[in-house]
């Protein structure tokens, strides 16, 4: 499987150091996040710099008036490393499919040989950022370090307090990962003066406190928002501890409440479900962190970025792209057209509607010009394997599968809507996308607070665009600035 050509011959020797041999052997084993970048960076850099010196002036596309008023769909005009989307078959990591990945990141190591264990999203992160697959050793020290790093700063944690719950968990997440900034090593550094070229390691320092912290952010934002009650009836003042032993996803898990031990487990979570719901945010995470550069919150990261604004503000502009509903926003419109559709077609009956019901409801909602949330693509152009992966998940689990309604309107719709909006004629792309089926999985385990849900989104997409963010230093990438034009001007070029 992995005797596949590597899809970037300049990277080749890069990636295939990797993968050589059985293709699990690892070039630098032993060594950690920081050390394993340091050693990748000069033969990147140097396939970098042969592109833009060799090929510069060549062209590699045209650009339509189109595009150019239609949102740039197709114009290939960012460079990005670790992800690219092919329209038919969906992500791939630095050349990976996503079932590939599920079979060669190192998972937890609680959970080593444990079939439904799910890999760890720091696993993902090393191998984003270098290419190459951690040991088990390596990864389990770097979940150790995210843990280490996790405690907010008392001014954060006070900012948080002070948000009002009304306030959307989204915008609280921003407004906490920006205020992140005055820690911000980068910041401190460039005021000193620094050379260009040590700008990277302070980057990488911002990213990895981040993306410790977001954890915390993400329970802080849950129990301020909707468990103030709990945590006062409990006489406590957290819903979960952090467990430094264990793993990044376990303690958003735990910072949630909702693990067996470490945590309030509000939910009452069994064994076993405690640790299928970590299992989940773990899957969740680690296939929602990098879709290539050109989706708005990666996109909105690298062009903040490039202003040199750091990691934390550039990452809070992401999430504020993330919190549109077009975007990352589907999640909870997902959650909230499911619970209605339901609600108006079975009311509280726990068994699926007939087809031809869903049909006439989809079509209420399309005559009513209104979007089908969950579904459609800007790129892709056939079902998202990020939510089959997603599906798989609750089909694995018959607690899932047989017992759950919303999980089963998730599924049937996914069968049955395709071919509405294919007759509705106007979506390029028919098909489920990530967003279809992932919060209805939180629901089930009991997080019901739908405007919540693109929190965990957000936790999880700092791994695509801080890891190309920390390239974007490394390669001294300029402020991006592109051309704008006038309708005048457009119509003139055109003649
Ligand atoms: C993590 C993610 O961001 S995944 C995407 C999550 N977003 C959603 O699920 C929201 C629903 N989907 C959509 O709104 C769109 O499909 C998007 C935003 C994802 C992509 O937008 P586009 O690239 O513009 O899609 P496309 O070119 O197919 O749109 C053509 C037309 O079909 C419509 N369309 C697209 N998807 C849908 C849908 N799910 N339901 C109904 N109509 C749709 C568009 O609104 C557009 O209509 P218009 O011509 O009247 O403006
Ligand atoms: O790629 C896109 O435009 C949207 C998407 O699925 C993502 O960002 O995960």
């Amino acid at each position: 499987m992995f005797s596949k050509s590597i899809a970037n011959p300049l990277l080749a020797s890069t990636v295939k150091s990797t993968f050589k041999s059985n293709l699990r052997t690892y070039a630098t084993a032993g060594k950690d996040l920081k050390s394993t970048l340091i050693s990748i960076i000069p033969e990147r850099k140097e396939a970098f710099l042969k592109v833009k010196k060799e090929y510069s002036d060549k062209t590699i596309g045209e650009l339509t008036v189109g595009q150019c008023l239609g949102g740039m769909r197709g114009t290939k005009s960012l460079y990005w490393e670790s992800s690219v989307l092919d329209p038919n078959e969906g992500i791939r990591f630095h050349n990976k499919t996503i079932d590939e990945c599920q079979e060669f990141l190192p998972k937890s190591k609680h959970e080593i040989g444990d079939k439904l264990s799910i890999f760890l999203p720091e696993s993902m992160f090393w191998y984003l950022l270098t290419g190459q697959v951690p040991t088990q050793e390596q990864v389990n020290a770097f979940s150790k370090e995210l843990a280490e790093k996790a405690e907010l700063p008392a001014y954060c944690e006070k900012i948080l307090d002070s948000l009002p719950s009304t306030l959307h968990p989204m915008t609280q997440m921003s407004i906490a990962i920006s205020a992140l900034n005055h820690d911000s090593l980068f910041a401190k550094a460039y005021e000193k003066g620094i050379a260009k070229a040590d700008y990277w390691e302070y980057v990488f320092d911002d990213v990895i406190n981040l993306i410790a912290k977001l954890p915390a952010i993400a329970g802080k934002i849950y129990q301020n928002t909707y468990k103030t009650d709990i945590l006062k009836s409990k006489n406590t003042s957290e819903l979960g501890q952090l467990n430094k032993d264990q793993d990044w996803s376990y303690n958003i898990a735990s910072f949630l409440g909702m693990t067996e031990k470490d945590s309030l487990n509000i939910n009452n979570f069994s064994t076993t479900e405690s640790k299928d719901f970590v299992n989940l945010v773990r899957l969740y995470c680690a296939l929602h962190g990098d879709h290539e550069g050109g989706n708005v919150s990666s996109h909105a990261t690298h062009l903040v970025g490039s202003a040199l604004s750091d990691p934390y503000l550039s990452y809070s502009a992401g999430i504020q792209g993330l919190a549109g509903p077009l975007h990352g926003l589907a999640a909870q419109e997902v959650v909230r057209f499911i619970t209605t559709m339901k609600e108006k077609l079975v009311g509280n009956g726990d068994k699926l509607p007939s087809d031809e019901k869903i049909v006439e409801y989809l079509w209420s909602i399309l005559n009513s010009g209104r979007v089908i949330p969950g579904y459609g693509h800007a790129v892709l152009r056939k079902p998202d394997p990020r939510f089959k992966a997603m599906l798989e998940f609750g089909l694995a689990r018959p607690s899932i599968a047989e017992n759950d309604i919303f999980f089963q309107f998730v599924h049937k719709l996914s069968q049955v809507a395709p071919g509405v909006l294919t007759e509705h004629g106007k979506t390029k792309n028919p098909y489920p996308n990530v967003d279809s089926g992932s919060g209805i999985l939180f629901y089930h385990y009991g997080i019901k607070e739908t405007l919540y849900f693109t929190v965990i989104f957000g936790c999880s997409r700092a791994l695509g665009p801080l890891n190309q963010l920390i390239w974007d230093r490394i390669l001294g990438l300029p402020i991006e600035r592109p051309k704008s034009i006038d309708l005048a001007t457009i119509a003139k070029l055109s003649k």
